[in-house]
């Protein structure tokens, strides 16, 4: 079946809600994404946009392309066809504008770095590779491990933390590299209720000061309605735009097949 995207073109309201908002801030725009792995078709043509203000959640069902999006934008992977573009530039040019949270199996935890290097190293890009860190982006760091509720535990290895104490590092990591576009691939995944809500919170203080704010989810439970835009996908894109629009039986049929309940709150 041939899937139109249900709410991918211009203009469109939220469009407009969201730029006179944030007039000068630019969205990340994907146009004509395609990514195969082997024989794979694992994206199929993705246009859409992200826009400065939101925060955005990319959903689909399992094998979706949802990781594979976020991992193309960055340029980590190779595309087949397409271009990702933030302004002027293309974004994966523009990486230390990026803050990137990959998924937790990505991430080495035997890696023998506290809970402070961690953070710090969100502030390489800004200071160089092997220069000393200035007061400055110490304190930038300090914020950040405060701001999520880490501070006491700075000295502690980070393979020693719960699953949602390591993905807090890692947000604060993100929040000390003071990025405009901030991606999340399945930060919720073994984290408690407590550190979702925590999450949530700064993915909306981040958005509320203009900046991009872009969540990989494949859980369609209550949290959906944290986003303000959705983005779901099935390899193709099946819709994208404010969340109620997204949410709707006919496009999650589209994505998931069957019924499909959904919290449209
Ligand atoms: N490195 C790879 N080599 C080959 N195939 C891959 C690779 N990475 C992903 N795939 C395949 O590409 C498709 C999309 O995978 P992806 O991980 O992006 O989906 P997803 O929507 O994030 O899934 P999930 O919700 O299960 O994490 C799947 O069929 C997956 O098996």
């Amino acid at each position: 079946m041939d899937i139109q995207p249900a709410y991918c073109s211009l203009p469109r309201p939220g469009l407009r809600l969201v730029n006179s908002q944030f007039p000068t801030l630019k969205p990340v725009s994907i146009s004509g994404l395609s990514v195969y792995y082997q024989q794979l078709l694992a994206l199929d043509q993705i246009s859409a946009e992200f826009y400065p203000g939101r925060v955005t959640g990319i959903i689909g069902p399992n094998g979706a392309g949802k990781s594979t999006l976020l991992q193309a934008m960055l340029g980590l992977i190779p595309t087949a066809s397409g271009t990702v573009r933030f302004g002027s530039q293309t974004l994966a040019d523009q990486r230390h504008q990026v803050a990137y949270v990959p998924q937790r199996s990505q991430i080495d935890w035997l890696y023998p770095a506290t809970v402070w290097d961690v953070v710090l190293m969100g502030r390489v890009q800004k200071t160089g590779w092997f220069r000393r860190f200035s007061a400055a982006s110490r304190q930038q760091a300090r914020a950040a491990l405060e701001r999520v509720g880490m501070a006491e535990l700075r000295n502690r290895p980070i393979g020693q933390l719960s699953g949602g104490q390591q993905q807090r590092v890692f947000l604060a990591r993100s929040l000390a590299q003071e990025a405009d576009v901030f991606c999340f691939d399945e930060p919720f995944v073994g984290v408690d209720q407590k550190t979702e809500t925590v999450l949530f919170e700064i993915f909306h203080e981040l958005a509320d000061a203009g900046k991009t704010v872009i969540v990989v989810n494949h859980d369609l439970g209550e949290a959906i309605t944290n986003f303000d835009d959705l983005l779901l996908l099935n390899r193709s894109l099946i819709a994208s735009g404010p969340r109620q629009q997204v949410l709707n039986q006919e496009n999650l049929r589209h994505a998931y097949g069957g019924t499909v309940s959904f919290y449209a709150a």
